[in-house]
């Protein structure tokens, strides 16, 4: 049990760290906050609460991955080298990707509430 409360530590401590050395993060956060306000607001259903909070987790998940292999790739190599740039760019991309599809998700969800 202490290792598995150990190991809940570390996921802890990552999510500390993600936070603190991506920007980009903090600007996630503050876009599920105001998903957040705006569903209480618009009082959203049970199943649009699950989709909403499934989209800010696959993001945020998905950035702090991103994330990890940045930091993995400059581990490895400081120089500049094609392969390193591929890896990062094909893990943004990842990110960019889910976070369209979300921000349209998100349209479809809240589009009839505002208009
Ligand atoms: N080692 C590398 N070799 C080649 N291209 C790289 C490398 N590191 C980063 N890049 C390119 O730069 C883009 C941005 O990478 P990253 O966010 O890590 O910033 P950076 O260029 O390393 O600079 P910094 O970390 O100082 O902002 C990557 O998506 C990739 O296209």
């Amino acid at each position: 049990m202490s290792a598995f409360i150990r190991s809940f530590g570390y996921a802890i401590r990552g999510i500390v760290a993600a936070v603190r050395e991506q920007r980009n993060i903090k600007i996630l956060f503050g876009i599920a906050l105001l998903v957040v306000v705006a569903g209480f607001y618009f009082q959203v259903t049970n199943t649009e609460w699950c989709i909403l909070l499934l989209c800010m987790g696959v993001v945020t998940a998905s950035e702090m991955l991103n994330s990890a292999i940045e930091n993995l790739v400059d581990l490895v190599t400081r120089e500049r080298m094609p392969l390193a740039g591929k890896i990062k760019d094909i893990a943004a991309g990842a990110v960019l990707l889910l976070s369209t599809m979300s921000l349209v998700i998100g349209a479809i969800i809240f589009w009839p509430y505002i208009f």
